[in-house]
């Protein structure tokens, strides 16, 4: 008996994509599966942020929600980590609603923004303000409040680039663990082989700019096979050793 693929959340298929005047993708033609976890890779530039938003938009046409977790985070530094987990829902509850919990948090929306906080360690920090706390401790939050807003797809923009990789490993973890189908743009070439079930590449170099290099399981994959898509690193390297 076969099985059948099930059909796609999304399938963006664009000639171009980018910013006015410029084009920073080109030839796009992706099929998002549920239950896939894609790592997004590419130089600095290469267009993962660019990619993403793009699915984010197409994703909200088509009324699929997905937790947003963006590059610069968002936050609003004179507000305690609570609130700012909190605006991850404000959305689902009424004006009245969010107002009186800014003023006095309700028993009950303290309770589960703690209960998100507990395994990114950042529950003795719910009080605090967000502008006394570390690059790595802000990322925290950033991931608590998207995954306060509860949906089962995960976009994230670099959501680990500030912590060491041993956390970024668990933070990924943690993502995965409530969200079936996710994908994160990133820098760690070893955690895209380790979490993830596919890796999309986006090219740099002058040929190859804007355009997607490599679209393959992770199974299928050494890291080797990822060098390419950091030309400058490679040289550098080899420079290095020379
Ligand atoms: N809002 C914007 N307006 C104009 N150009 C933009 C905008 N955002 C990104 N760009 C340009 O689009 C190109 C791709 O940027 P993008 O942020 O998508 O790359 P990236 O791969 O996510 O980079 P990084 O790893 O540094 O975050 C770059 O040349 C950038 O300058």
């Amino acid at each position: 008996m076969t099985q059948e693929t099930p059909s796609p959340l999304l399938h963006l298929s664009q000639d171009h994509l980018g910013h006015g005047a410029e084009v920073v993708l080109r030839d796009l033609d992706i099929r998002l599966l549920p239950g896939e976890r894609i790592a997004l890779l590419g130089a600095s530039g290469a267009g993962k942020s660019t990619l993403l938003e793009a699915l984010r938009a197409a994703l909200q046409q088509r009324d699929v929600a997905a937790a947003w977790c963006p590059q610069r985070q968002g936050l609003v530094p004179q507000l305690s980590v609570y609130h700012n987990i909190f605006m991850g829902r404000l959305d689902q509850h009424s004006r009245l609603t969010n107002l009186l919990n800014l003023l006095r948090p309700k028993p009950a929306h303290w309770q589960t923004v703690a209960a998100l906080c507990e395994p990114l360690g950042i529950a003795g920090l719910m009080e605090r303000s967000v502008e006394a706390l570390s690059g790595g401790q802000r990322q925290r939050v950033a991931i608590a409040r998207a995954l306060y807003q509860g949906h089962d797809l995960f976009l994230g923009d670099e959501p680990v680039a500030s912590v060491d990789p041993h956390q970024a490993s668990q933070l990924i973890q943690l993502i995965h663990a409530r969200h079936a189908t996710s994908v994160v743009a990133l820098h760690q070439r070893e955690l895209a082989l380790t979490h993830f079930t596919r890796v999309i590449g986006l090219g740099k170099q002058a040929d190859d700019q804007g355009r997607v290099l490599l679209d393959v399981a992770t199974d299928r994959l050494t890291p080797g096979d990822l060098d390419f898509l950091y030309p400058a690193a490679a040289t550098r390297e080899s420079s290095d050793v020379s």
